[in-house]
């Protein structure tokens, strides 16, 4: 067994010192596209800077005779545009596929000075990071690369979830974590047919009226995702990094991407996966705390002082617990303003309110 101090050294000569902490850079969209797909591709140079990051997928919706263009699309992308602020992510295929090594061995040699975050589809456990953890160092130190590429893993087999502490633990290099409702449906046999998003199957029915048994009952609709949801956030948030709703497949659906975004905002993600240009805006909206939410929160803490005791805020009590909470939406909308200049404007302009 390595040591914990051991944690922190490079796993190869000549790699660079793992970080100690995972960087909280705005990410509140992750935007998919195709780099083999000449029109993707060509929307790249308008679609940078309107997401916090852009991410190359070289995984499922590439269709198998299409992996290497979509590979050296990539490369010649990242080579051919100034990302600015936006960071570059790929998607590598899936460990036991034949692409992923000549991914992992291309993508770092010829690119790995402009990607910041390799995503690792269907991580089933600690043994899987371990792996790309290694490969990463020695291609880090080949090609002479200064800063660590970090590492995502998508929870998107029963495996995987059932060992998702140990996954968001297993490296230093680890940035977060990624719902994958689709394959984990497929694997954990689930009956849907969907990407992400609710089922009307799944629901809880009204007692039915005592005083009139024929009375028709209320349905509600339940969320197949809270569990597995809640489960990835308290992973990341116990090994110190991020978790994101993933897909929304039904990309028409506008109205309910926005509540599956919403549900997964409020429960600790950070971000989620774009697929269409549509759904740029939506993330950016529910991921970037709204500017009331934003400006109450800046109240508690300027009357809260030291943080600690507690006060009345408008027949609301305030107290250590909900000056901490206060301090994660302020803190983010601070991170989230200094990238977007309306936003830092919307804030400023609620706090006068
Ligand atoms: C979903 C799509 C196939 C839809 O594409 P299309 O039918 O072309 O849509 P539109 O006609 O509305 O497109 C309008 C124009 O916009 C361009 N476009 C579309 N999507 C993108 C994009 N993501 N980035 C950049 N540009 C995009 C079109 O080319 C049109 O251009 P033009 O004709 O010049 O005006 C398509 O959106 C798509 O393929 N999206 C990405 C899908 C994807 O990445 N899927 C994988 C992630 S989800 C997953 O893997 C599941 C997960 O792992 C799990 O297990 O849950
Ligand atoms: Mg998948």
């Amino acid at each position: 067994m390595r040591s914990a101090k051991d944690f922190f050294r490079p796993l190869a000569v000549g790699a660079p010192a793992p970080v100690r902490e995972v960087p909280f850079r705005p990410s509140r969209m992750i935007h998919f596209f195709d780099p083999g797909n000449e029109k993707m591709a060509a929307k790249v140079p308008s679609i940078a800077p309107q997401v916090d990051v852009l991410l190359g997928n070289l995984e499922d919706a590439v269709q198998a005779d299409r992996k290497e263009a979509a590979r050296n699309g990539l490369v010649q992308i990242a080579k051919a545009t100034e990302f600015g602020d936006t960071q570059l992510w790929t998607r590598i295929n899936s460990l036991d596929s034949p692409w992923a090594l000549d991914d992992l061995l291309t993508l770092v040699t010829e690119i790995g000075d402009k990607l910041d975050v390799i995503m690792v589809p269907k991580v089933e456990g600690a043994e899987d990071i371990h792996y790309v953890d290694r490969l990463l160092a020695q291609l880090e130190a080949k090609a002479g690369i200064t800063r660590p590429i970090l590492v995502h893993a998508i929870l998107e087999t029963a495996t995987g979830v059932a060992n998702v502490e140990e996954i968001a633990g297993a490296s230093p290099r680890m940035q977060g974590i990624s719902l994958g409702p689709a394959d984990l449906a497929a694997s954990r046999r689930m009956k849907t047919t969907r990407v992400g998003g609710g089922h009307p199957g799944y629901l809880v029915r009204e007692d039915p009226n005592p005083s009139d048994s024929d009375a028709p009952r209320a349905t509600f609709q339940q969320d197949l995702w809270h569990y597995t949801i809640a489960r990835m956030v308290d992973a990341c948030a116990a090994h110190g990094i991020l978790p994101y709703y993933g897909p929304f497949g039904d990309i028409r659906d506008t109205l309910a991407c926005e509540d599956q975004f919403r549900n997964a905002f409020l429960l600790g993600c950070v971000g989620a996966w774009s697929l269409h240009p549509v759904q740029i805006a939506i993330a950016k909206k529910v991921f970037s705390p709204a500017p009331a939410d934003v400006a109450w929160a800046r109240k508690v803490i300027d009357a809260m002082g030291d943080g600690t005791g507690a006060v009345m805020i408008d027949g609301k009590m305030q107290d250590d617990a909900t000056y901490k909470q206060c301090l994660v939406v302020s803190e983010l909308a601070d991170t989230l303003a200094a990238r977007d200049p309306e936003l830092a404007e919307a804030y400023a302009a609620a706090e006068k309110e």
